[in-house]
């Protein structure tokens, strides 16, 4: 089991949870955010990259990605720690006031101070429609890779049309014995860049590309053999031990509702002077949070890190006084940020 220490753990890094990076940095604070998601950015970066915001001000218009990419790079001078592929299972606060955080990778981090950045809750895999897949799921099944490696000499059927199941099928081909891609049609809806590199592996037989849907499994204890495939043409027996099937995402709450907060219809109330939520120590920020008038922008999630931050050196630095300052002004601000002379 891993173990680390850090001054703020955030949970969620969707755009508010990076930017909270900046404004805890700013006094100091060491962050680490873990997301479930294998990248940063949240929403912006799962669900519509490449779509223009209009509403971030001084920005008449960046897209998506673009604001993510922006971020990064404005919170670099802080160098937060990542962990991604991760979900946030339980979270308890321990009799000295700090809190332990766990991981379903069995990791333990210490933290002083936990910011909730979950935004909508846990992207979780939409589950495909096979018969008994339950069976398989977490030993031969898998919704995402957090490691190749896991899939290295193993027959492997990716099942889906969008990116995730391309860009997958590209990677993995190298590392598993034989990959077999399942789409109920020819035509895809991922990078055609991608789609035109499946094809042409398909053309020097280095992989196998199936028009068709999975309909059964069969193997036993958890271990796959084979998957069935109704094709144009009948069904086709596949041996396969290990299957991944990229269905999308949606988002629920998740393991959030069982961490003993109060919560407001999925939401959790936090009040607006500090966003703190009813666990002293843990502030909600972004869209996970709920106060009266709130609203599910961007903006009001950046706006509600900078008091939050302001509160939290309290806990992490006690006794020791907040000063307002200007990153225009403050030599020690640019200092920290890289940019004094
Ligand atoms: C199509 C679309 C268009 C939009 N357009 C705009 C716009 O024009 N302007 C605007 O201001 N807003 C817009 N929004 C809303 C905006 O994207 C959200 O307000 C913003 O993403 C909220 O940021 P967040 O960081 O709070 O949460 P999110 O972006 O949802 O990020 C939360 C992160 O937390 C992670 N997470 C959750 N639970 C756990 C857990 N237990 N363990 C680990 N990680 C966890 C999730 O995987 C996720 O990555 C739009 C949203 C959509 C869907």
């Amino acid at each position: 089991m891993e173990s680390s220490k850090t001054d703020v753990l955030i949970i969620g890094a969707g755009p508010v949870g990076l930017f909270a990076v900046f404004e805890l940095g700013l006094f100091d604070m060491k962050c680490r955010l873990i997301d479930i998601l294998d990248r940063p950015g949240g929403q912006c970066a799962e669900l519509y990259p490449e779509k223009p915001i209009y509403d971030i001000p001084a920005w008449p218009s960046i897209s998506a990605q673009g604001l993510v990419d922006k971020l990064m790079e404005q919170i670099a001078p802080f160098k937060p720690e990542f962990s991604f592929n991760r979900m946030v299972s339980g979270l308890e606060k321990l009799e000295d006031g700090t809190f332990r955080v766990t991981t379903d990778e069995d990791e333990v981090i210490e933290a002083k101070v936990v910011v909730i950045a979950a935004g909508g809750g846990s992207f979780q895999p939409k589950r495909p429609p096979i018969p008994d897949i339950e069976a398989y799921e977490g030993s031969s099944v898998f919704y995402s890779v957090r490691r190749m490696e896991e899939f290295r000499g193993h027959d492997l059927v990716i099942v889906g049309g969008g990116d995730s199941a391309l860009d997958w099928t590209l990677n993995l081909q190298p590392v598993a014995k034989s990959v077999t891609l399942v789409h109920r049609r020819p035509e895809f809806r991922a990078a055609p860049d991608s789609v035109n590199k499946m094809y042409a592996m398909q053309e020097m037989k280095q992989l196998d590309f199936q028009v068709g849907q999975v309909t059964g499994l069969k193997g036993s204890d958890g271990q796959l053999s084979s998957a069935t495939i109704k094709g144009p043409d009948g069904d086709v027996e596949i041996p396969c031990t290990r299957m991944l099937p990229f269905f999308g995402l949606t988002m629920k709450l998740g393991p959030i509702a069982d961490w003993g907060l109060n919560l407001h219809e999925n939401l959790i109330p936090v009040d607006t002077e500090k966003f703190e939520t009813s666990v002293p120590g843990i502030f909600a920020v972004g869209d996970i949070n709920w106060y009266p008038g709130k609203l599910k922008l961007i903006l009001s999630g950046f706006h509600e890190v900078a008091l939050m931050a302001q509160a939290a050196k309290k806990i992490v630095s006690p006794g020791e006084r907040i000063v307002f300052q200007y990153t225009t002004s403050s030599s020690s601000l640019q200092k920290k940020l890289g940019v004094a002379d």
